[in-house]
């Protein structure tokens, strides 16, 4: 089978939608093709009937009303296949989409770490419109390309065998030639897409960078770079498109090679007297007709190639295995273990059989070198990713025995990087706790500290704070991230330097806050600077993955071990 084929059969058991629509859509444009080449024929049963002495006044009118049909038919079919065909196909493409978003939605969290800026919604936005592209617009002319050449031949095969196969002779060739060489481009097509892809990635880290690209003399030897690989694509696109194109051209060539076979056998027949008049008219007149949606189809080869490659990305992802579901639901959460969890993200281990307990409404802080393993001890627990051995246990139960959003609806979570949306500030506070009222959102702004610049901005609550809220500072999005958390009053609160782009006069109250938002709640923070978890009740400390140190600040520094270092370091 074609690839393009291929990825179009995988396309629609994806979509799982009834293609029902979509197949009738298919036979009406079939049809109208079918009503498109049956006056021919009848002209020439006509003719043929004539020549042989039948009555021609009797049969005109017969022949009269036959075309007249056919000339409805053609309209009638190509209207209705039309609007089936686009019908059929959206809502395949519909359920396709569908798939594709629901199958992201429930990746693991930590999936799009890693990939390369704008990767995944290119494969969301780009990959499925190609797809969609070819189901919507070009699978009608497809089948038709398939089946009218068929049909004709069927027909002119009843007319004469000998003319037909000298018409289609070199078809076979011209097919298998294609087939080879797409097979052969897709893998180059692959390649390329690949640069593309990289490339672009680099010109959106090229663009978001620039000021510090330009801070640091780094613009030119950047553009440099993209300079090499702007060769590099067309490089690829030479090999892709020249000999790509020359393979299409050879495909063409095999086709119209038909017409000089078909002469050459007229020739001969013609020569041993053996061709009627009649029969070479026919020909003559349809032989075009039969190559011509083929030589067509040669037009959407190119797109199809686009789609299989398009789709074949499509497919990684939706081969990317979801993290497991258990059934067991969560109720007052609060207590939070590690149980000799080992992880690594690819070679290395990051975390190495590290076991603790949080018992519900106390606070844990994770303290430790850089690149100890501090934030995947939260990544863990949020589960962006599941550990390779062990267990990470809420209340008890091995979290890949919990539903999702049974745990997600449990946890309150401020990290590093603080995801923004478009919209009101009251909009992204309100992420927290849908239902809140302006009031409780109101209340948990002046909690987290936003009472200062929420009375500088225009229109206070209500501003619109742009595309990821560029318009804010850091410690403005933290501390919008912090007001979230404090809606949503989750029993479990994950925190990643919740304070570290806080100016010293905030930082204080803010941990007021959380300290105060701990009493009933169970807390793990990351922090840096190890004045602000003193009070903690317990303090982890990791080393290279490993739990190094245990207990509260007095006896870790009386230990005189690593934390007692860190705390000298930071000059307390
Ligand atoms: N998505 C990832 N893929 C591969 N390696 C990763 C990934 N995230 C973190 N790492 C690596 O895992 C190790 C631990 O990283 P982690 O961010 O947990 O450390 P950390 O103690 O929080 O560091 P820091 O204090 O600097 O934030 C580091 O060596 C880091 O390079």
């Amino acid at each position: 089978m074609p690839p393009f084929l291929e990825s179009m059969t995988r396309v629609v058991a994806a979509s799982g939608r009834p293609t029902g629509r979509l197949w009738r859509g298919l036979a009406l444009r079939v049809l109208e093709r079918v009503c498109a080449i049956a006056p021919f024929f009848l002209a020439y049963l006509w003719l043929e009937d004539t020549l042989s002495g039948g009555a021609p006044e009797r049969s005109i009118g017969l022949l009269a009303v036959c075309l007249a049909a056919c000339l409805a038919g053609q309209l009638l079919c190509s209207y209705l296949g039309q609007l089936h065909c686009f019908l059929g196909a959206y809502d395949l493409m519909i359920g396709y989409r569908e798939r594709v978003i629901d199958h992201i939605g429930r990746l693991p969290l930590g999936f799009s770490q890693g990939q390369r800026a704008g990767h995944l919604a290119g494969i969301v936005t780009e990959d499925v419109k190609r797809v969609e592209d070819i189901f919507t617009h070009i699978s009608a002319e497809l089948v038709t390309a398939a089946a009218v050449p068929l049909l004709y031949l069927a027909v002119l095969a009843w007319v004469d065998w000998r003319l037909s196969l000298g018409l289609v002779v070199t078809l076979p060739l011209a097919v298998i030639g294609l087939n080879a060489a797409s097979r052969f481009f897709l893998e180059r097509g692959r390649h390329k897409q690949e640069l593309l892809l990289d490339t672009s990635g680099l010109i959106v880290e090229f663009v978001t960078g620039i000021r510090t690209l330009r801070l640091f003399n780094q613009a030119g030897p950047w553009l440099d770079r993209l300079d090499r690989r702007f060769a590099a694509i067309r490089h690829a696109s030479l090999g892709v498109e020249a000999w790509g194109g020359g393979s299409i051209q050879l495909y063409r060539f095999c086709l119209e090679l038909g017409l000089v076979t078909l002469l050459l056998t007229a020739a001969w027949l013609a020569g041993s007297g053996d061709l009627r008049p009649l029969t070479w008219l026919l020909f003559g007149l349809v032989a075009a007709k039969l190559l011509e949606p083929l030589l067509d189809a040669s037009a959407f080869l190119t797109e199809l190639r686009s789609m299989t490659l398009g789709e074949g990305r499509v497919r990684a992802v939706l081969e990317q295995p979801l993290l497991p579901d258990g059934p067991q639901s969560l109720s007052a959460a609060g207590d939070v273990a590690f149980d000799g969890v080992s992880f690594r993200y690819q070679d290395e281990w990051v975390l190495r059989d590290l076991s603790f307990h949080a018992a519900k409404g106390t606070m844990t802080a994770i303290v430790g070198p850089s690149g100890a393993g501090k934030s995947t001890v939260l990544h863990l627990l949020a589960r962006f990713f599941d550990p390779q051995s062990g267990a990470v246990r809420y209340n008890g139960i091995d979290c890949r025995d919990l539903e999702s959003d049974q745990l997600y609806r449990h946890l309150g979570i401020v990290f590093q990087t603080v995801q923004l949306f478009d919209g009101t500030i009251l909009d992204n506070v309100r992420i927290g706790r849908p239902e809140a009222s302006d009031e409780e959102v109101a209340a948990a702004c002046h909690a987290a500290y936003c009472d200062g610049f929420l009375s500088r901005l225009p229109g206070g609550l209500h501003t619109r704070i742009g595309e990821n809220g560029q318009c804010l500072s850091g410690g403005e999005r933290q501390r919008l991230s912090i007001a979230r958390a404090l809606l949503k009053d989750a029993p479990i609160l994950l925190l990643d330097e919740a304070t570290a782009s806080v100016d010293p006069e905030a930082q204080y109250e803010i941990q007021q806050a959380l300290s105060r938002l701990a009493r009933d709640r169970t807390v793990i923070v990351v922090a840096h600077r190890l004045h602000t978890i003193r009070h903690a009740d317990q303090i982890l400390v990791l080393d290279r993955g490993r739990l190094v140190e245990q207990g509260r600040h007095e006896a870790l520094l009386a230990q005189g071990g690593l934390y007692a270092e860190l705390w000298q370091d930071q000059g307390r």
